[in-house]
Formats: structure tokens, sequence, C-alpha cells
């Protein structure tokens, strides 16, 4: 852009014609003048102000040649209409409210609505013996100031101080006009009154005709409109049965005036400057969910992180509980854009019911229903192609975020869940019936337990990563778990969620920590794609507890309250405290299930998770343990194995080409168990030992999650007999499942 010194006889169009030879004695050289630029940032002058002859730039310096170009041009934005109409639909107010898009929130909402109404009803219903003798007490008052009121207005007596004063000034003429259109008032109203007499005098003499239920109604009208009169000026006659909300309605200058308090220097000193346009309202103060929500710009150089700090400070300027104050950024549009959302409910006061309550099953690729946010929007939290670390100080719900979670997926058949819980207290005791791998507890023996497990995933992580990989390209495009993949349990690509509840005390841990930090790490890094989803809780994120390696490649962070930067940040990320994402603003105890998720949605979000205590949890893990029976997706610990059964020691379907040669190929379930008891006595001894049906059965529900199944085989028994048709299986099933699971690998060697 050129700017140019004032000349009146300067013909703009000229300026592109401008030879070369004046360039370069610099007298076409752009000229900013200080003066003239500051001046064309000022509202549009008239031409003829611009060249008056002693302004400051013709008395004190040269005569410059050019024009005043503004810095700031006049005229439209330029901005493209769609990009204009693309901002203005992100504000689009929705056609149906919220609460009426959801069959169950519109259900809740009738049915909140009816309980509140029926409560009103009852109340007061309760209270009519009250009323009514509130009415008779005050009925004599309303006689007497009946009787006086009615021989007030008859007699005309309010005019009495005028006639008087008239009297006084001695004025005759006026007081004979005010004293004639008294006598007219009094004959008409003391004729209008004894008509009222006579219609009450007949009235009476009716209602004593009248059987005594009516006699009593009309008694009771009486005393009632009596009752009515005599209210005294300061007392209601009915109670209220709810108390209007004390919730002030939000408005611009309470925005301002909270803002103003918090001590900001960039707010106080921007205000000071300019009152009235420092602080910007993007959009008008609306009603949003349950509370208010302004938009704002703060002042140039202020954040929203600043606010944030002070949320404190905030509710007591708007006279509202902490827990209604919720501030939240937009880093899309600025860091300045400030959208303060002020609740009519304290959101730590509000418990969250989980949709998970009523499901019969759920689909894990859907996400889990994890909460809320402050503005009541339900919040999912994607499980596929995820991990998630959760943080808090002690007591602040991570447990209850971790029970979400585990319900979620075990609501799920084709999700394999290994639930770790190294607190001992037994929280996530009701999903033990659905975990194919399951610990409670703070001893050794449990976290070598959680450590086993973390051994094991790793290679379940490296033998999925060979299966994706063999499965052909229309199956598996994307080379990812799908949910028809998850569906094909024969693959054993289906998502497996393992649970690892106060994981520091394995991390942390002197003999198996190190080791359980590098397998989580591994893990992390690759299951993600092949379905292998980690959830880990912590109440003592350090280095020590939290390998970096860990806290750095998770990608959902769910951060309670925690104490100071250090903690904020390794849950939820470098750099987060600085951004302004502080779960140290959550209040210690009341605050318990409110955090900060990161990485669920588009942006982080406050969310106070939907809470299950012990018998919900009880509840749906049955529902969900009834899912899988039906599925046959229960195994591992859930049948009641025992951990050795499941060490990676041993591998079944080797084992049984093993001890089935090729030559035989179909073999009885039975003769196969005896065989592989004497092959691992240790592992295979108890199947042994079953009786005969059990025995078989034992071997068909193992070979289940391979998609292997069992038929009918002739045979005769191993020690000689006679021949029959038993439940056995084809060799050829156990080679094929082991192609499948090993991506080919194990086709050469089990053959
Ligand atoms: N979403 C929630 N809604 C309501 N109350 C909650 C919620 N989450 C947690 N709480 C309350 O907080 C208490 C502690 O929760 P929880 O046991 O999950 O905490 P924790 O962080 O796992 O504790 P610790 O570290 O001691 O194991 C619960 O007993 C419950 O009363």
């Amino acid at each position: 852009m050129t700017h140019q010194q004032d000349n009146p006889n300067h013909d703009d169009g000229n300026q592109p014609d401008r030879s070369e030879a004046d360039r370069e004695h610099g007298k076409d050289a752009d000229i900013v003048h200080l003066d003239a630029a500051r001046a064309g940032r000022q509202p549009q002058k008239p031409d003829t102000d611009r060249s008056e002859p002693d302004s400051p730039a013709k008395a004190d310096g040269p005569v410059l040649e050019g024009a005043v170009v503004r810095v700031d041009q006049s005229g439209p934005t330029g901005a493209d209409w769609r990009t204009a109409l693309e901002a203005k639909a992100r504000n689009r107010q929705p056609i149906i409210p919220l609460w009426l898009r959801s069959r169950s929130e519109a259900v809740e909402t009738f049915a909140w609505v009816s309980r509140h109404y029926l409560h009103v009803a009852g109340y007061q219903v309760a209270r009519l013996p009250l009323y009514g003798g509130r009415l008779t007490a005050r009925a004599p008052r309303g006689l007497l100031r009946l009787v006086g009121g009615s021989i007030k207005w008859t007699f005309d007596l309010e005019g009495e101080p005028v006639r008087l004063a008239a009297v006084q000034k001695a004025d005759p003429e006026a007081y004979l006009k005010l004293s004639r259109q008294r006598d007219r008032r009094v004959r008409l109203r003391a004729l209008a009154f004894g008509a009222a007499l006579v219609t009450l005098l007949i009235a009476a003499i009716l209602v004593a005709k009248q059987p005594t239920a009516t006699q009593w109604m009309a008694l009771a009208v009486a005393i009632a409109t009596l009752g009515v009169l005599g209210k005294p000026a300061d007392r209601p006659l009915i109670n209220r049965a709810v108390v209007p909300s004390a919730v002030e309605k939000l408005t611009s200058d309470i925005v301002i005036r909270a803002l103003t308090v918090l001590g900001i220097a960039g707010i106080n000193q921007a205000v000071a400057k300019n009152p009235k346009d420092a602080i910007r309202f993007v959009a008008p103060i609306t009603r949003d969910g349950p509370g208010w929500r302004a938009d704002i710009d703060l002042p140039y150089g202020v954040t929203v992180a600043d606010v944030m700090d002070k949320r404190d400070r905030m509710a007591s300027a708007l006279r509202r509980p902490l827990g209604c104050i919720w501030p939240e950024g937009d880093s899309t549009i600025h860091e300045g854009r400030l959208i303060l959302w002020v609740g009519d409910k304290d959101l730590s006061k509000t418990v969250i019911k989980s949709p998970l309550l009523k499901a019969s099953s759920h689909d894990v690729f859907k996400g889990i229903p994890f909460g809320c946010d402050p503005r009541g929007r339900p919040i999912v939290v994607p499980l596929i192609e995820q991990n998630i670390l959760i943080g808090s100080q002690p007591g602040q719900g991570k447990t209850a975020s971790v029970r979400v979670l585990a319900s979620g997926a075990a609501l799920d058949p084709s999700t394999e869940l290994w639930i770790h819980e190294l607190k001992g207290t037994g929280d996530l005791d009701p999903h033990e019936q659905n975990c194919h791998r399951y610990v409670s507890g703070i001893e050794d023996e449990a976290i070598a337990y959680a450590a086993d497990s973390l051994a094991l995933l790793r290679k379940e992580v490296m033998r999925r990563a060979a299966a994706l990989k063999a499965l052909p390209p229309d199956l598996c495009p994307d080379k990812k778990v799908t949910r028809q993949i998850a569906d094909k349990r024969s693959l054993g690509l289906h998502p497996l969620v393992a649970v690892f509840d106060e994981c520091q005390n394995l991390f942390a841990h002197a003999e198996h920590g190190d080791k359980a930090g590098q397998d989580a790490e591994f893990i992390i890094k690759l299951g993600r794609a092949l379905g292998v989803i980690l959830v880990l809780a912590t109440q003592r994120p350090d280095k020590d507890s939290l390998p970096t390696g860990i806290s750095a490649n998770v990608t959902i962070r769910f951060c309670l309250r925690v104490a100071g930067q250090l903690e904020n940040d390794m849950i939820l990320g470098t750099s987060a405290y600085k951004n302004g994402i502080r779960a140290t603003v959550f209040q210690p105890g009341t605050d318990a299930g409110i955090g900060y998720l990161l990485g669920a949605t588009p942006m982080p979000k406050v969310v106070r998770t939907a809470y299950l205590d012990t018998p919900a949890t009880q509840r749906i893990a049955d529902r969900a343990h009834a899912l899988r029976a039906n599925a046959g997706a229960l195994s591992g610990h859930a049948l009641g194995e025992t951990p050795e059964q499941m060490a990676p020691t041993y591998d079944l379907l080797a084992d049984i080409l093993a001890v089935v040669p090729p030559s035989e190929a179909k073999v009885w379930n039975e003769t196969i168990v005896h065989r592989l008891a004497e092959l691992r006595p240790e592992i295979y001894g108890a199947w042994a030992d079953l009786e005969g049906g059990a025995k078989t059965a034992q071997l068909t529900t193992a070979l289940k999650p391979y998609g292997i199944k069992t038929m009918q085989v002739w045979g005769t028994p191993e020690g000689g007999g006679k021949g029959a048709n038993r439940i056995g299986v084809a060799r050829e099933d156990i080679t094929k499942a082991i192609t499948h699971r090993d991506g080919g690998r194990g086709a050469s060697a089990a053959s």
C-alpha cells in the first residue's frame, strides 16, 4: 500500500506512470507521513478539511506531493459472501430444541414437568385447611373493611377534606359546587347501597331455605370473600410450593462488572481507556441449555486462560456458586474469544444418569456415553483406536469414570475385557464375571498378574499385527479393525479393552514396574489400530508412576482435580496448563466427577461423568454377562479358568496339532484332552479330570474363540473297544485356524 502526502492537485490516476528517473531520485518514493497516516485512520473528513493551510504538515515540514491514502479503507469488508454465511451458520439456532431431539430427553423433561406440577398441586391441597383457617381469622377484619368502605363510599367521605379546605379558604363558590356534587353523588350511591343491601337480604332469605350443605357453602364463600378483603398487606394467603430461584438474569453490565473485578491488568487498563468498547459482546446474551451464555471478545492481549484462572473470583462477582461458572475459550476464532456460560444449577450437585443403565447392549464402535458438559450436552468418549489416561487426586472420581467406560465395553459382547484394579477395594468387582482377565488387589501377586497382562497384550499386539496384515484387502481395506472384522471372532481381532486402575502401583513397582512401563508404551503406540485399547487411571501422575512414553502417546486424557501444574500437564499433555486447560480450578471433594476431557471432542471440554454406584454397576454387569453368555463370548477368568491356564507358555492350537498327527483327520474331543493332559499335565490335567461330557464340552468351549466347531466323529477308544460316534474335531480346522490367526505363518508350522 502506498501513502503519499497531501496534494489537492494530484491526480491519482497518474500514479502508475511515474518515470524511472523520478524513482531513482527518490521523488516517487512512497512517503509515509505519520500525521497523514494517522489522519487517514480518522473517520473521513470533507476534502476541504484535509487541505487546511495551517495543518501541521504544511506548517512544519516540506511540501510533499501525493494524496493521502487511508490505511483503513472505507467500504465493504470484501469478505466472500459464502465465508460470511459460513461464519453466521456456526451460530445457527437449532430448529427443534435439543431436548426434543432425543426421545429419552424429551420423555424425561415431560416427566419432570409433570412431577413438578403434581408436587405443586399436592403441596397446595395439603394446605387447604390452613388457608381456610387463615381466611376465617381474617374475615372479621374483612367485614369491618367492607362496612367501613361502603359507608365512606356512600356518603362520599373521601371528598370531605376538599370540602373542608373550601370552607377554610372561605371560598363559597367552590364550597357550593362541591356540596352540590356531593349531594348528587350521595343520592345515587345511597340508592345503589340500598339496592345492594336488599339483594343481600334476598340472597340470605333464599339461602336460609336451601339444604344445609348449600348454606355451608354460601357461608364458606362469604367467609372466603371477607377473608380475602381482610388480608393484611404484608402477609400472603398462599404459601409458595416452589421458592423462586434467585438466579439473576445475565446481562452485559453484570458480565462487565464481573470481568473488571478480576484484577486482570489488561482488562482494567482497556476499560479505563475505553469503557464502552473494551469488552465486546459478539452476540446477544442468550439462554443456552439450563443457563446463560455470553460470547465475549476480551480486550486486546487478554486471553481466556487469564480469565479461567480467576474463576472463583468471577463466581463471587456474579454471586453464583463456583459450580455454575464455566468460562470456555474458542481458539478457532482467537485466543481472546470467551464463551462465558453461567448455569442455573451447580454442576457439582448434579448427578448425571448414564444411558447405559437402561441399555440392553452397546456398540463400542459408537464410543461410550461418558457424561455431560456443564451445558448438559451428552459427551461420548470414542474407544476404538484410542487409549485413555485418567488422573486426579485421590477421591476425585477416577474409579467412577473407569466404571462408566468398563460398563460400556462390557455391554458389547464382541469386546474382550481385562480389568486390573490395583487398589484392592473391589470397585470393579461387578464386572469380574465379564472379564477374560481380572484382578483386584494391591499385593505383589496382583501387580505381577497385571504385569503379566501387559506382557500378554504385547504378544497379542504382535499377533494381531500379523493377522491384520494377512487379511484380504476387500475385508480390510484400511488395515484397521472395523465392526465387521470385530464380529468375526475367529479372526481374533475384536476390540480388547484392558483397564489398569491405580496403575501407579504397577509402574512404580520395584520388580515389575520398568518392564510393565515398556510393555504399556509399546501397546499404546501400536495397539490402537489393532483393537487393543488401554484405559489407565492414576492418582500419582509423576515421572516414576507414569512413564513419559505413556503420557506422551495416549490419545484421550481425562483429568479430574489435581493439585498443580506438573500433574495437570502429565495427564493433559505438555503446555495444557499454559493454554488455560487447568484441572486445578476444580474444588477438592465437591467437584468429584468433574474434569477436563481432551482428545474426545474437537475442543477440550469440562465434563461431569455419569455416576454409576455399585448396585447400578452390578445391574449393568449382570446384563452384560447374560449377553456374553448368549453370544458365547465368555472366556478366561469369566469361565473360571485360572491365570496359569492363560499363561503365554502354551498355545492350545499348536498343542492339539502336536498330539494329533496328520494321519488322524478327525479325533474325539475326549481323546485330544487325554493326550493334551499327557503333554502338559500342569495345564490340561484339570480338563482330563472332568467327567466324560464336561471333558468334551471343555475343549469345545476352549476352541470357540478360534471359530472352530466340533462335530460328530466316528472312532474307537484309544485302549480298544467298540466304535462309536462322539463329539470331535477335524485336524484341518485347527490348521486353518492357525493360518488365520498367525497370518499364514502357521500353515507351514502346522503341516
Ligand atoms: N460423576 C460423579 N458424580 C457424582 N459423584 C461422584 C462422581 N464421581 C465420583 N463421585 C463421588 O466421588 C467419590 C470418589 O470417587 P472415586 O472412588 O471414583 O474416586 P477415585 O479418584 O477413584 O478415588 P481413589 O483415588 O481414592 O481411588 C465417589 O464415592 C462419589 O461419591
